[in-house]
């Protein structure tokens, strides 16, 4: 039987400001480490889901957000953990992001974001967002 551990689940944010996506370069010391990820991370017990982003946001980049429209979670199983990762646009709406717990941010362009290596977790993501934009923009 396979026995990963699984970690519950974990928020993260799709910041959007002037036509580009704030993503955030894990550090070398935590799971899966220089892996390019949208900021966020695991929902503490009694906590819903827009309030651990929040939480998470100010504490990881010092600013707060509007949590608006949510993607579809993904479950995942890692070789080591297993996961449900909970997506949500979101707003900044105050605080300019600074470095606490990441080793670098990018602005980037959506249509680079295939450039940036994230977690396979991340792929149905990138691609339900990448529908999104091009209904927007259609
Ligand atoms: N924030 C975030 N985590 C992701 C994404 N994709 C993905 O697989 N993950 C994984 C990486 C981590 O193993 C896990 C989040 O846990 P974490 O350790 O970063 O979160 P945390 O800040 O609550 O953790 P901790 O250091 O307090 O234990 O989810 C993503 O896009 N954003």
């Amino acid at each position: 039987m396979n026995s990963v551990k699984h970690i519950g689940d974990v928020v993260c944010a799709i910041i959007e400001r002037n036509g580009r996506i704030l993503i955030a370069q894990r550090p070398e010391g935590k799971s899966l480490p220089l892996k390019w990820e949208f900021p966020g991370g695991k929902v503490e017990e009694g906590e819903c889901a827009p309030e651990a982003l929040r939480r998470e946001l100010c504490e990881e980049l010092g600013i707060t957000v509007a949590v608006r429209h949510p993607l579809t979670p993904v479950r995942y199983a890692y070789e080591s953990f297993s996961l449900r990762l909970l997506p949500f646009l979101c707003e900044i709406e105050s605080g300019e992001p600074i470095l606490h717990e990441h080793c670098a941010l990018a602005w980037v362009m959506p249509e680079m974001i295939d450039s940036y290596d994230f977690p396979a977790a991340d792929i149905p993501i990138l691609a339900e967002y990448r529908l999104l934009r091009s209904g927007r923009t259609a």
